[in-house]
């Protein structure tokens, strides 16, 4: 491992007389490299996470040649020290190229390596690179156990490279198009074990041959220095898709809300249903298929089929210890409270101390938040595993509409990697498949309110209408949602508990997520903290 050292570092252009092939062992080079060099660099990238916290220094965990013939480029797992006392790992392929004219917005650091010209890149802009990654995995032999392991997966069927180019999302990791057919996913936050993506993926498509998330295809991790697993990259089938299930929800919603004037339809005449009963299409009020229309009821369905199918194919392996159903028990219970204590207090911390940045009903919901702090955390403390007959299971963990793609009519189920917030550990604990219901739950509710708030001038009705019109159509989105899932839950005998106890684990979750949620407005999107404070305040004077 090397130290950053203030002193006697060298000035650019940087020359060093080593070739490229036996750069990483300099100590020169890395001294420079980490502290002048990518202290820069790290803090500019859309996937680096630590932009709330002060960088302290970087240090070079560990490294590691990603090759094929003659072709050397490096593997480097950084981790990043703060100010904060605590660090995060990143994973950041370099390359070496001569060209005076490429990748010149890409560059990392301008060298000359015994007399040779040159930069360092990431090697994700090298095209040679990312054919490098794809031909290993094709090429990968069964049970590779070299220190960079590449697999592949019986779904690979393409036989040559072809292409390549950046997916271009929004997102954490960076992910590459390949072929026009597949998805090549280099994680960059990284954690000494299995990412949770590809272990999901991978049980998912190929054990279980469950078919509504993209297809596995290949990965490769590296073993570290203690022996850990750590998965960089992730291959799967690229899913051509219409967007994702957000978009598609709220512009169903806008339609919906609309729908109220053209169909004249008096809100205060709605018919109401409790909060989680279950519905048929066909127990739907005409009333609400008139307002709502059928079509958005259908997909409700089969978005709750598809989860269910994930849950059981998650919830029926027995030889695998990782995938194991297990039931509650105390140290589950322990486990679970502390993680909600501590996060439950992080966030009054958050709402405490950001009051300022909320007005109107927001600043007025926080208020109320605040006071009712004791009542809430009863709520979390209210846990007795004694009384739960279901069985726990690997779960998405963090599951929204964001999460899901559309296509046809159909759903493909993405991104296993857990709660962003989480540590790696925690999100391979069994959890409530409820857990993953309730994340959908909240982001019907999220998907309602978004509406209102971003087009609330579009539509004649007053705000309060429109809210009591939202906080109505919620409750049916749950009601044919759940009752979907739980037949099939039923059917395929997934054990998730006696009726009361669903019922109780739903309203848990949800208020576990809505203020993990909390947490997440008030950083990333204040003016969008008041949809988690609304859901809190009314899953606690839910009466039931
Ligand atoms: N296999 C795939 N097929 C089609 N689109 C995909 C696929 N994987 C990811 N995407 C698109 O890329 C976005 C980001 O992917 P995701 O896995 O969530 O990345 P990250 O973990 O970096 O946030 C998704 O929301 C989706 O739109
Ligand atoms: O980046 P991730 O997809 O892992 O998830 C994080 O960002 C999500 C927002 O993009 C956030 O989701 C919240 O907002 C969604 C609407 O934008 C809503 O559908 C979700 O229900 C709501 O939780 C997610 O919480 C966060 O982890």
């Amino acid at each position: 491992m090397t130290k950053k050292k203030k002193d006697e570092v060298l000035q650019p252009p940087y020359q060093f007389d080593v070739v490229w092939e036996e750069l990483i062992e300099n100590e020169e080079f890395i001294k420079v490299f980490l502290s002048d060099v990518l202290e820069k660099y790290v803090v500019q990238q859309r996937w680096y996470g630590g932009k709330s916290s002060k960088l302290k220094y970087i240090e070079l965990q560990e490294y590691f040649k990603i090759q094929q013939n003659e072709e050397v480029y490096y593997g480097l797992l950084l981790q990043v020290n703060f100010e904060e006392a605590f660090y995060q790992h990143y994973f950041l392929p370099i390359a070496f190229v001569s060209d005076e004219s490429f990748a010149e917005k890409e560059r990392i650091l301008p060298i000359c390596m015994k007399g040779q010209n040159g930069f360092i890149i990431d090697a994700l802009n090298l095209e040679a690179f990312r054919k490098l990654v794809f031909e290993r995995i094709m090429t990968a032999v069964p049970n590779d156990t070299t220190k960079v392991q590449y697999h592949k997966s019986a779904h690979f069927k393409d036989t040559e490279y072809k292409s390549s180019r950046f997916m271009g999302m929004e997102q954490s990791n960076t992910s590459i198009i390949i072929n026009d057919n597949a998805v090549i996913k280099f994680f960059r936050r990284i954690y000494s074990d299995k990412n949770p993506d590809y272990e999901m993926s991978r049980f998912l498509s190929e054990t279980k041959g469950y078919k509504n998330t993209p297809a596995y295809l290949g990965s490769s991790n590296v073993i570290d220095s203690d022996g850990a697993y750590i998965t960089i990259a992730l291959m799967q089938e690229l899913v051509e898709n219409q967007g994702d299930a957000w978009s598609y929800m709220t512009k169903q919603l806008n339609i919906i809300f609309h729908n109220l004037e053209y169909k004249r339809i008096n809100v205060h005449d709605l018919p109401e249903v409790p909060m989680f009963a279950r519905l048929g299409i066909n127990d739907v009020p005409p009333q609400i298929i008139d307002w709502a229309g059928l079509h958005v009821f259908v997909m409700l369905q089969k978005l709750a089929q598809r989860t269910a199918e994930m849950h059981v194919a998650l919830g029926s392996e027995f030889s695998d210890t990782a995938f194991h159903p297990t039931h509650y028990n105390g140290d589950y219970e322990v486990w679970l409270k502390n993680r909600l204590l501590y996060q439950f207090q992080n966030r009054l911390n958050i709402v405490e101390n950001n009051l300022e940045r909320l007005q109107g009903p927001s600043l007025e919901l926080a208020k109320n938040f605040l006071e009712r702090k004791n009542e809430i955390r009863k709520r979390f403390v209210n846990f007795d595993w004694t009384k739960f007959k279901g069985e726990r299971i690997r779960i998405h963990g963090d599951y929204h509409l964001g999460q899901v793609l559309v296509k046809d009519d159909d759903f493909y189920l993405l991104d296993f990697e857990g709660e962003p917030e989480s540590t790696i550990r925690d999100r391979k604990v069994k959890q409530p498949p409820l857990k993953d219901v309730a994340g959908m739950f909240r982001s019907f509710h999220y998907a309602i309110y978004a509406t209102i708030f971003n087009n609330g001038d579009d539509y004649p009705h007053s705000k309060e209408e429109l809210f009591k019109a939202g906080e109505i159509l919620y409750r049916y989105f749950i009601a044919v949602f759940y009752d979907s899932y739980m037949k099939l839950i039923q059917e395929n005998n997934l054990n998730i508990g006696y009726k009361q106890e669903r019922t109780f684990i739903l309203k848990y979750c949800m208020l576990e997520k809505a203020v993990y949620e909390l947490g997440y407005e008030m950083n990333s999107r204040p003016d969008w903290a008041v949809i988690p404070l609304e859901g809190i305040m009314s899953i606690i004077d839910e009466t039931n």
